[in-house]
Parts: structure tokens; C-alpha cells; sequence
């Protein structure tokens, strides 16, 4: 169980040592945030520490209002902190000016949301397309390739369907692949499975591990739901605006 958060742990605690092998894709130190002023100074980050390690879905828990969508976009370059470091895979965005931040994120990071955030005249290739072409890619091709992610996540029969002709599960395999297709080192969910039933979020939740967690790539996700904590090699335990337990599972026994 995540310790009070009157008993913050030692420092060391909270960064996971790993076993030496997996590379660290996500450093953070020492990382604050609040909101507000005077009486309605909120403190939504306290001195966060954590490593996200390579290869592995790190799930990142804890009560309502503990500061995780805060910590998760911050990582994601959405929201500056007020101090400490977040580096990706060496390069520390809290020192990006806003355009370099942008074009880091477009390139290197894939977002999942608990609402698709699909536009609904564009059909699912054409959706999950737009980080390519954003990127630069022209139309076709990026939508070819958009239809191969489509593809190999079960989706290849729904490739010219719009999202009011989608399921919920349907919609977010989309999101999924919207967010895979520009191959990102890094993606992050915020509430993957909040507005799914439970089955549909266990099947999002396997295809996450699936098609995301590779030796190169690391998934962080924010979530509520403890039916899918199964899915996670490590769970970080918020409160407070700190890490205060992490939690390693080991997936190979599982
Ligand atoms: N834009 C904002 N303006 C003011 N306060 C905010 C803002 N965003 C978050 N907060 C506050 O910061 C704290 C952390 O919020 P955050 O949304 O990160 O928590 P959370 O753990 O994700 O909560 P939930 O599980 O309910 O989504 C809360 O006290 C929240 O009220």
C-alpha cells in the first residue's frame, strides 16, 4: 500500500534502481508545480522522482487530485513545471523554448486520451494519419501507413469508417494507433479505459502492451482503474503531489 503521506519515504526510494539493464527513458527530479496564489495556491507536484524505464508500461496511480494528470503533462511537454528536470531519453525539455518543445513532442511523443478526441469527418485512417501529416508526410501515404497500424491492431476492416459508425473500444483502437503510427519513443495515457466497460478496457489495455511496450519505447499511463493494474511492469503511487511507493511487477511470473 502507497505510505501516508505524512511519512514521505527516503528520496531513494522513490527512484526505482531497476536491474541495471533496461536504459532510463523518462529521468524526473526534483520536479514542483502549483497553481494559483495567495489562498488558492495549490501545490499539484511536491518534489516528484522517478525514472520510467525503456521496455516497460509504467502505471502511475493514486487518489483523486494527487497530481498525476498534472505529473503526465508536464512529461508530455503540455504544462511547464515550476522546477526540477524531466529528461526523454537525454534531452531535458524544461530547458526547450516552446517551438523546440513542440516539435519534440510531435515527434517523439504519442498521446492517448480517455475522450478519443477523433474528428468525426475524417475517416479512422485519416485520423490516425494526422501526427504523419503533421510531420510533414503527404496525404497518401500517410493514410497507407496509417491503414497498416489500423491493420495490425484489428482495425483493418474499419479503416474507411467514421467515428460515429465506431464503437467506444473501436474509437480508442484508433487513438491507439493515431498515436503509434509516427513510432514515438514515448507514449502517454491519460485515463486510457475511464470510458470504456470493463472487458473493452482489458482488450485496450492488452493491445497497449502489445503494440507499444518495445525494448526502445516506454508507456506511461494514468490511471484509476485498478482492474488493469495487472497490465503494469511498475506502478508508481502518487499522493500528495509525490511518489510515495513504487511497485514492481514481475511480468515473466505472470
Ligand atoms: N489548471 C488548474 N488550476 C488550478 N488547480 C489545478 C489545475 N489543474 C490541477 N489543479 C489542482 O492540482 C491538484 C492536482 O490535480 P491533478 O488533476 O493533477 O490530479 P489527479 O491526480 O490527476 O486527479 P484526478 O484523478 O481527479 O484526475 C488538484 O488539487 C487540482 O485541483
Amino acid at each position: 500500500m502507497p505510505a501516508s503521506p505524512s511519512q514521505p519515504p527516503a528520496l531513494e526510494a522513490a527512484i526505482p534502481a531497476g536491474d541495471g539493464t533496461a536504459a532510463v527513458a523518462v529521468r524526473i527530479r526534483r520536479l514542483t508545480k502549483h497553481f494559483g496564489s495567495g489562498d488558492q495556491r495549490v501545490q499539484a507536484l511536491a518534489g516528484i522522482d522517478l525514472d520510467i524505464l525503456a521496455g516497460e508500461m509504467t502505471l502511475i496511480v493514486g487518489p483523486s487530485g494527487c497530481g498525476k494528470t498534472t505529473l503526465l503533462s508536464v512529461v508530455a511537454g503540455i504544462l511547464d513545471a515550476d522546477e526540477g528536470e524531466v529528461s526523454i531519453f537525454g534531452s531535458d525539455i524544461t530547458r526547450m523554448g516552446d517551438r523546440a518543445k513542440t516539435r519534440f513532442r510531435s515527434a517523439k511523443i504519442g498521446f492517448v486520451f480517455q475522450q478519443y478526441n477523433l474528428l468525426p469527418a475524417l475517416t479512422s485512417a485519416e485520423n490516425a494519419a494526422i501526427p504523419l501529416v503533421i510531420a510533414g508526410w503527404s496525404k497518401a501515404p500517410a493514410v497507407k501507413k496509417a491503414a497498416d497500424v489500423l491493420a495490425s491492431i484489428g482495425m483493418g476492416k474499419r479503416i474507411n469508417s467514421l467515428p460515429s459508425q465506431l464503437s467506444g473500444g473501436q474509437m480508442q483502437r484508433v487513438a491507439i494507433a493515431r498515436a503509434l503510427v509516427h513510432e514515438p519513443e514515448l507514449l502517454v495515457c491519460d485515463e486510457p479505459t475511464a470510458a470504456l466497460d470493463h472487458e473493452t478496457g482489458l482488450t485496450v489495455m492488452e493491445l497497449l502492451r502489445e503494440s507499444a511496450v518495445k525494448p526502445d519505447r516506454a508507456v506511461v499511463i494514468v490511471t484509476h482503474d485498478n482492474r488493469v493494474f495487472q497490465f503494469g511492469d511498475r506502478i508508481a503511487h502518487m499522493d500528495d503531489g509525490r511518489v510515495v511507493e513504487i511497485e514492481t511487477r514481475d511480468r515473466g511470473a505472470a
